[in-house]
C-alpha cells in the first residue's frame, strides 16, 4: 500500500485525506455480503435478517500505546474487540466501518500499518471492510470499528441465562492483563502475555457454534470475567457461581505472578481483554468442543434480586492498572451489596473488571 503515499517518512499532512483513503481501499477484497462497498456515500450490504451492530472505540493512551503496540497490532486489535460483540450474540459478523482519527503529524506508515492490520484481521475474522472515515485530531489517535453481522438462528442475549444453567468459556483469560501489567512495569516479557495483550486471539465461530448448542446467554470478556459475567447475571437476573478448581494457570501468569506478587486467580478472574467468550447452557446440553465449564447458575435470593444493578462488586486489580509505583489498587466495597458473581460460593474480594470512568483506573500514557 505504500505506493500510494510516496516515501515512508511522509507524514499524514503531507499525505493528505483522500490520497491515505484510496491507500487504504485500494483493492480491498469484498465478501458475499457487500453490494457497494468503499467509495460511496454508504456501504450497502445484503446480510439478510437480524442485523446485528455494535461499535467498540480504540483511543491512545486508554487503550493502546504507541510504544506498547506497533501500528499492525492495534488495526488487528481494532477488528478483533468488534467482532468479539457479534460473536457473543451469537452471529457472524460480516462488515466494519472504520473511523480513524490522528494528528497530521503522525507518520503516513503507521496509519499504512494499522491498515495492513485491519485487513489482517478482517480476512482472518471473515469479515469485509466497507467503508471509513478519517479526519485529523489535535494529538491522540482514536479508532471507532463498527461491525455489522448476521445470524444463522435465534440472537443470544445476556439476559437468558436460568437458575439450574451450567456456565461455560472459550478462549483466553488473564493474558492480556498480565501483558498489560509487564509493560506497565517497564518489561517486553513473557512474549506470549504481551502479544495477548497487543492483539487478543478472539474464538472467531465459537460463537455461532454455541447459539447453535442452545446458549441461553452470552457475553465476550472485554473487561474482566467477573466483571462481564457480572452484567449477563444481572441481566438474567440470577447468581453464577464459578469455580476456581476450573481454571489452570498458564505458564506465562505464573511468571507474571511470580514477578510481581499479583494474585494469578485474579489476572484469570478479572483481567480483561481477552475477548473470551462465557456462555450459560442448559444443564445436561451438551457443552461444544473446546468450551470450559468453569460454574453454575442459580436463582437470585431476595437480598440479591434487590441488589440487583449494583455493581459494587468490583474494581481494578489485574486490569494492568499497577500505576508506575508498581502499587495494585484493590476495592473493599463487597458487602451488604450481594454480588451477583461468586467464586467457589463467595464474593470476590477486590478487583472484577474495568470500568473506563472509575477513580483511579486509566490507560497511562
Ligand atoms: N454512548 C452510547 N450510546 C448508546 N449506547 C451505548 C453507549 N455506550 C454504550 N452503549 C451500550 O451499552 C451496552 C454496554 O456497553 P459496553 O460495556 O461498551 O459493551 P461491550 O463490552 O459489549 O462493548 C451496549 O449495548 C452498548 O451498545
Ligand atoms: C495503554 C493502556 N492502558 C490500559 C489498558 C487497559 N484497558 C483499557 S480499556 C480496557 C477494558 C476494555 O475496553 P472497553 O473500551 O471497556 O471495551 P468494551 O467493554 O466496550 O468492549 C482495559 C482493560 C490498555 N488496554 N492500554
Ligand atoms: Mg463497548
Amino acid at each position: 500500500m505504500r505506493h500510494a503515499t510516496g516515501s515512508p517518512a511522509r507524514t499524514l499532512a503531507e499525505v493528505g485525506e483522500f490520497a491515505l483513503i484510496a491507500a487504504i481501499t485500494d483493492g480491498l477484497p469484498a465478501g458475499d455480503a457487500v453490494i457497494i462497498g468503499p467509495g460511496d456515500d454508504a456501504a450497502a450490504l445484503d446480510l439478510g435478517s437480524p442485523v446485528l451492530t455494535s461499535i467498540d472505540l480504540l483511543v491512545e493512551g486508554v487503550h493502546f500505546r504507541r510504544d506498547w503496540s506497533d501500528a499492525q497490532s492495534v488495526g488487528r486489535k481494532a477488528v478483533a474487540v468488534n467482532v468479539a460483540d457479534i460473536e457473543a450474540m451469537g452471529g457472524t459478523a460480516r462488515a466494519i466501518v472504520v473511523g480513524f482519527s490522528a494528528p497530521g503529524d503522525l507518520a503516513a506508515d503507521w496509519a499504512l500499518e494499522f491498515a495492513a492490520g485491519l485487513r489482517e484481521e478482517a480476512a482472518y475474522a471473515g469479515v469485509s471492510l466497507v467503508g471509513g472515515d478519517l479526519t485529523r485530531s489535535t494529538r491522540d489517535i482514536a479508532i471507532a470499528v463498527t461491525v455489522l453481522g448476521s445470524a444463522a438462528g435465534p440472537v443470544v442475549r445476556r439476559s437468558g441465562a436460568g437458575a439450574g444453567n451450567v456456565v461455560a468459556l472459550i478462549g483466553r483469560t488473564g493474558w492480556a492483563a498480565a501483558g498489560l501489567t509487564v509493560l506497565g512495569r517497564g518489561f517486553r516479557s513473557p512474549r506470549a502475555a504481551v502479544d495477548a495483550y497487543r492483539v487478543p486471539e478472539v474464538p472467531y465461530g465459537a460463537g455461532a457454534v454455541a447459539a447453535a448448542a442452545g446458549a441461553t446467554a452470552m457475553i465476550d470478556v472485554s473487561d474482566g470475567l467477573l466483571a462481564d459475567l457480572g452484567h449477563l447475571a444481572d441481566a438474567s437476573g440470577v447468581v453464577i457461581d464459578l469455580r476456581r478448581d476450573a481454571f489452570e494457570i498458564p505458564e506465562p501468569l505464573q511468571v507474571v505472578s511470580a514477578a510481581t506478587g499479583i494474585d494469578p486467580y485474579a489476572l484469570v478472574l478479572t483481567g480483561g481483554e481477552d475477548h473470551a467468550l462465557a456462555a450459560t447452557f442448559p444443564a445436561g446440553a451438551v457443552i461444544p468442543a473446546e468450551w470450559r465449564v468453569i460454574g453454575t447458575v442459580r436463582e437470585a435470593s431476595g437480598s440479591d434480586e434487590a441488589n440487583r444493578s449494583d455493581e459494587a462488586n468490583r474494581s481494578d486489580e489485574a486490569n494492568g492498572d499497577s500505576g508506575s509505583d508498581g502499587s495494585v489498587e484493590s476495592d473493599e466495597s463487597v458487602g451488604e451489596s450481594g454480588p451477583r458473581v461468586l467464586v467457589d460460593g463467595t464474593p470476590w474480594e477486590g478487583a472484577t473488571g474495568w470500568d473506563h470512568f472509575r477513580p483511579g483506573q486509566r490507560g497511562s500514557r
